[in-house]
C-alpha cells in the first residue's frame, strides 16, 4: 500500500483527502499505520523517530505498556456513557492537585469545546462580550477564536475564517503577544467591555514562542485592573514541562485554564476549569448550559488517568535536557541559518535571520525552506509537525541516543541537503579535481 494511492481514496472522502488541515503537506501526505514508543512507522513499513507526537499528546510515549495496562485494569467493568463514575472523581482530583488555580473544572471532548465554553463562561460571568486573544494564538476551531488565529489556520492562508458571522467576528479583538503597548491600547479603547484575555501562555501555534520576561504578570495586572478574566489556554502547555500547569512555573495565577492533549493519553480530551465562584456558574449549579454525550467517557477517563499515574513520578528534566541538547546542538552551528526557539521540551526550528519573539519577526521565517527541511528529515527517517507554525515535542519514550542521531541527520540537513548551491559548488570542484 502506498501513500499516494491512499491520498486518492481519501481525496474522494476527505477535503484535502485528511481530516484535519494541518496533517496535508504537498504533494501528498505520508500515511501512517503503527507507532511505538518514540516512532512512527509509515504504511510502506518506514519507520521515523517522531517530534510531532501526535501534536503534543502523546508525552508519555506511544503503545506504552504500563499504561495499556492499567487502562485495560480501568476498563475491566466498562462503564457506560453517560453516567457521573468515580474514576473521573480520581482524574479530576488528580489534576485540582497538580493545578491549584482549577478549584473546580469539567472534561469535554477536544481542546476547541474547552475554549469555547470557557469563553461563554467569562462572558456570562462579567457580563461583557468581548474577548481579547492574541494575533496567532490557536484556541481550537470554533467560531470565538477562528480570528486571525494560528497553526494551520495561519500555515493556510485564512487566519479569520469565513463562515463566521461578522457580528461574533467583532467581539473578538486582537493583540499581539510580547506587545504590552499594544494590549495597553486595546484595554484603553474597551477596557470596561473585555470579559476575558485568553492566551497560550508559550505559544505553541505561531511555532514556538515564550513569554518575554513580565509579559504574562502585565496581563495578569492589566485584567485585574479593569476587572477582566484571564484564561491560560494550557492544551499543549498542561503536564508537560512539570507535573501541573507552566502557571505555576512562572506564578501567574489566571482566573480559568484550559486543557486537552497530554491529559487525556492519546483519547479526545479537554478541560476548562478555574475559580469556584465562576465555574459555579455552569449549569445546573449556575445557567449558562455546556454538556457532551462523550464528556469524561470511560475510555478518556481510563486512559487519561493510566497517563497521568504513569507520569507522577517520571522525571521531566529529562526530556527537557534531550531538547535542550537539540537546542544547543543546532544553535553550535552558527551558519545553519535557522533560529532554534525552545522552551523546556518543546521546540521550532524557525527558518529566519533574526530572533523570532513576536508575530511579526515569526511571520519572516521562510515556510518553504521550513516545508523543505520537513521533507529531507523524513526521508532521512524524523518526522516533524508538518508547518513552520507548529511546535515539536520530546517525550519521555525519545532515548538519547536516538535523538543524538537526529540532530546529526538534521544538521546534515541543514548543511548539505536544503544547501543547493553549496551542493552544487562542491559537486563542480570534486569533478575538476
Ligand atoms: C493551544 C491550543 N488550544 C486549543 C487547541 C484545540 O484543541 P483540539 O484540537 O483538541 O480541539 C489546540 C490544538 O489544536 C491548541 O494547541
Ligand atoms: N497545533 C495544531 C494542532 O494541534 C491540531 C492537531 C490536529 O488537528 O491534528
Amino acid at each position: 500500500m502506498l501513500s499516494d494511492d491512499l491520498f486518492k481514496r481519501a481525496s474522494r472522502l476527505f477535503p484535502g483527502g485528511v481530516n484535519s488541515p494541518v496533517r496535508f503537506y504537498e504533494p501528498y501526505p505520508t500515511y501512517f499505520s503503527r507507532a511505538s514508543g518514540s516512532r512512527i512507522f509509515d504504511v510502506e513499513g518506514k519507520e521515523y523517530l517522531d517530534f510531532c507526537m501526535g501534536f503534543g499528546v502523546n508525552f508519555a510515549g506511544y503503545s506504552n505498556t504500563t499504561i495499556a495496562e492499567e487502562i485495560m485494569y480501568l476498563l475491566d467493568n466498562t462503564i457506560p456513557e453517560g453516567v457521573p463514575t468515580e474514576n473521573e472523581i480520581e482524574l479530576g482530583e488528580i489534576i485540582q492537585k497538580a493545578v491549584p488555580s482549577i478549584e473546580k473544572m469539567r472534561f469535554t471532548n477536544s481542546g476547541t469545546e474547552a475554549t469555547m465554553h470557557a469563553i461563554r463562561l467569562a462572558r456570562a460571568f462579567t457580563g461583557r462580550k468581548l474577548i481579547l486573544k492574541m494575533n496567532a494564538g490557536f484556541h481550537g476551531a470554533h467560531d470565538y477564536v477562528l480570528v486571525s488565529a494560528g497553526s494551520g489556520a495561519l500555515n493556510f492562508g485564512t487566519p479569520s475564517s469565513p463562515g463566521i458571522p461578522e457580528e461574533v467576528a467583532k467581539t473578538v479583538l486582537v493583540g499581539d503577544f510580547n506587545n504590552e503597548e499594544s494590549i495597553r491600547e486595546l484595554f484603553k479603547l474597551h477596557g470596561k467591555d473585555i470579559a476575558a484575555v485568553i492566551t497560550e501562555p508559550v505559544l505553541g501555534n505561531l511555532g514556538v514562542i515564550g513569554p518575554e520576561k513580565g509579559f504574562l504578570k502585565f496581563l495578569r495586572e492589566i485584567t485585574e485592573e479593569y476587572g477582566a478574566l484571564l484564561i491560560f489556554d494550557e492544551v499543549i502547555t498542561g503536564f508537560r514541562f512539570r507535573y501541573g500547569a507552566y502557571q505555576d512555573i512562572i506564578g501567574v495565577k489566571p482566573d480559568l485554564t484550559t486543557m486537552g492533549k497530554i491529559i487525556g493519553g492519546g483519547m479526545p480530551v479537554g478541560l476548562f476549569g478555574g475559580r469556584a465562584d465562576i465555574m459555579n456558574r455552569i449549569s445546573p449549579e449556575g445557567n449558562v448550559y455546556q454538556s457532551g454525550t462523550f464528556s469524561a467517557n470511560p475510555f478518556t477517563v481510563a486512559s487519561g488517568l493510566a497517563t497521568l499515574n504513569f507520569l507522577k513520578d517520571k522525571d521531566y528534566e529529562y526530556t527537557i535536557s534531550l531538547a535542550t541538547w537539540v537546542e544547543e546542538k543546532l544553535k553550535s552551528f552558527s551558519d545553519l541559518g535557522v533560529q532554534v526557539n525552545r522552551v523546556y521540551n518543546m521546540f521550532t526550528i524557525f527558518f529566519n535571520e533574526e530572533r523570532v519573539w513576536n508575530y511579526e519577526t515569526a511571520l519572516k521565517s521562510d515556510r518553504k525552506k521550513f516545508m523543505k527541511f520537513f521533507n529531507f528529515s523524513k526521508k532521512h527517517g524524523i518526522y516533524f509537525s508538518p508547518g513552520q507554525f507548529e511546535a515539536s515535542f520530546v517525550g519521555m519514550a525519545h532515548t538519547p541516543e536516538e535523538v543524538e542521531m537526529a540532530v546529526f541527520k538534521m544538521v546534515y540537513t541543514l548543511e548539505f541537503d536544503m544547501n543547493e548551491d553549496r551542493n552544487e559548488r562542491e559537486q563542480v570542484s570534486i569533478n575538476s579535481n
